[in-house]
């Protein structure tokens, strides 16, 4: 029996899911898998040919030897098999084809055990999923020990955050979120459409392809095809949206899984993602594009986008100190149904202070040039994520109250015909994105003309985001006790995860920002992951 998709990969471990066995269990006495003295891994790659969809299994001796000869002893038609999964082990009943086994066709059961429960699972989800969606892919997941055991995102991030990030993701209200941001979406499709030529008869990668609306946008510039890698439940609906443009759902295969995890039948020439949050780096998913990057992008490949940066600069707002600090006044009252709250007042204080703020504000509300952080995502590392250290100077253009920094950001589309920044700058058309402002609890009192020196140091954390600690110092005209000009500093710790929305407060800005740009600005617009 011919296999009529794909290269034949005997002795080629490349592009094969191999699956950790640690023992067989064999219905009707009989061992079909010898037991081994050493340990074996079981390879399963999956094909078509005109009698449907199989999963051939390979046995894999460890240490992997890649000069083996690797023999399928076993070929099971999908649509005559059931898999039961019972924890780690996976039953399979199965109807097997007689070529692969050099004997007649016999239905029988026998049971793989995994030696992870993941590895179960990715193994079931990629036999239901080839089973139901006849992917073209010849491979879904790898779920070897190694690749297992090197799983960079379970690594390093905690599993109920993990969870409650895929399960909002997951809903499509969350997408249309993101679709109904035209600025975002639409400076997306521009950059894909006028760089077509980046994108004609190559392979793509969708990093966290969600709704597929990139991978869509890909196909349209003509790419020859697109892996469309999406780890939440988002991706049955992907398949759904993709299908309904059925010429150009030929060229795009949506694989539900993790860019850390998922195997690829061939590498990419361009990577296409939205991976910024708030403060760009907020849901720590960059470092899933870099890791993507490093898996999938063939040498000297495109990414779109390529670059980001991170633009810092302090403000004065006199309204959102006192708002801010007002709220815990609550916490002043003395005789609060017969209780003194006054204990827990500067916990209160302190608390609101390390919620960033996010809205969209005035500009002329900045009192100095930005700092810009600017990260290369052609070469920076997945590390240089974990802590991000951005020494701050500036020189206050007024003098004012100084009641903190305000952050945004931009990402580069650098297109080898039109290159395109999608910006999220105030003054700009509103994103949902907004813009983030870090308020400082004392605020400094500076003149025109003089420097403001201070440093963002953040520190990612499990919950897929950072500590933010922020320090801003500006020289006092005051005396210190020994006649010396003294310092002025606040410093202040957020929780990037945990930002104060304050968007239905600007009614104004938003006005006075869609007269001057003719942009409308949703209303619906909110948070992407951060809102939850
Ligand atoms: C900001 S959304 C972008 C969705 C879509 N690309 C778009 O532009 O509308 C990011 C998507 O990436 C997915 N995602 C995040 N981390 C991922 C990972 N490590 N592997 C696969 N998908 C991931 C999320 O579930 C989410 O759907």
């Amino acid at each position: 029996m011919e296999a009529s998709s794909g290269s034949e990969t005997d002795g080629d471990f490349n592009g094969m899911s191999i699956f950790p066995l640690i023992e067989t269990v064999v219905d009707g006495g009989s061992e079909v898998l010898p037991a081994f003295g050493r340990p074996i891994s079981v390879s399963a790659v999956f094909k078509s040919d005109r009698q449907g969809r199989f999963v051939e299994f390979f046995r894999i001796y460890r240490p992997t030897d890649k000069n083996e000869k690797l023999e399928p002893f076993k070929r099971c038609y999908l649509h005559l098999s059931q898999v039961v999964k019972i924890g780690p082990k996976l039953q399979m009943w199965v109807v097997e084809d007689s070529d692969a086994n050099e004997g007649p066709s016999q239905s029988m059961s026998f049971g793989l055990q995994c030696c992870l429960q993941r590895a179960s699972n990715a193994f079931y989800s990629a036999i239901q999923e080839f089973k139901n969606n006849g992917t073209k892919l010849e491979t879904v997941a790898s779920t070897d020990a190694n690749t297992l055991a090197k799983n960079k995102f379970e690594e390093k991030i905690d599993p109920s955050s993990a969870k409650m990030y895929f399960h909002y993701y997951g809903q499509l209200l969350h997408q249309q979120n993101m679709l109904q941001d035209y600025v975002r979406t639409g400076t997306y499709y521009a950059a894909v459409i006028e760089n077509h030529a980046d994108f004609h008869g190559k392979v793509v990668v969708d990093v966290g392809a969600g709704s597929g609306i990139l991978s869509l946008f890909a196909a349209q510039a003509s790419a020859k095809h697109v892996y469309a890698i999406e780890a939440s439940a988002m991706a049955d609906n992907a398949r759904l949206l993709i299908a309904g443009s059925p010429s150009l759902s030929q060229r795009i295969t949506v694989i539900h899984g993790k860019v850390e995890e998922v195997e690829l039948p061939e590498k990419a020439d361009i990577l296409i993602s939205d991976p910024m949050g708030t403060l760009l780096v907020n849901e720590r998913m960059l470092e899933s594009y870099i890791i993507a990057r490093d898996r999938f992008l063939v040498p000297n490949g495109k990414m779109f986008p390529s670059r980001g940066r991170l633009h810092m600069a302090p403000f004065r707002d006199e309204l959102l100190y006192g708002e801010i600090a007002n709220k815990a006044l609550f916490w002043q009252q003395k005789n609060y149904y017969g209780v003194d709250l006054t204990a827990l007042r500067d916990k209160a204080f302190q608390g609101y202070f390390s919620q960033p703020v996010v809205d969209a504000f005035d500009p002329r509300l900045l009192i100095a040039q930005p700092v810009i952080h600017d990260i290369d995502f052609v070469t920076a590392k997945e590390e240089d994520f974990f802590e991000i250290d951005v020494p701050l100077q500036f020189k206050s253009s007024v003098s004012a109250g100084v009641h903190g920094l305000a952050c945004w950001f931009d990402v580069l589309f650098d297109g080898s015909a039109v290159p395109r920044w999608l910006t999220t700058s105030p003054g700009s058309p509103t994103t949902h994105w907004y813009q983030i402002r870090c308020l400082i609890s004392q605020p400094l009192c500076v003149l025109a003309g003089q420097p403001v020196t201070g440093r963002l140091h953040m520190i990612a954390h499990s919950s897929q985001s950072y500590t933010v600690h922020l320090t801003l110092s500006a020289s006092s005209m005051t005396p210190d006790l020994n006649g010396v000009g003294g310092t002025q500093t606040s410093t202040v710790e957020l929780d990037l995860k945990e930002p104060y929305y304050r968007m239905t407060q600007f009614p104004a800005y938003a006005w006075f920002q869609q007269e001057q740009t003719q942009q409308p600005v949703s209303s619906s617009l909110l948070l992407r992951y951060d809102s939850v």
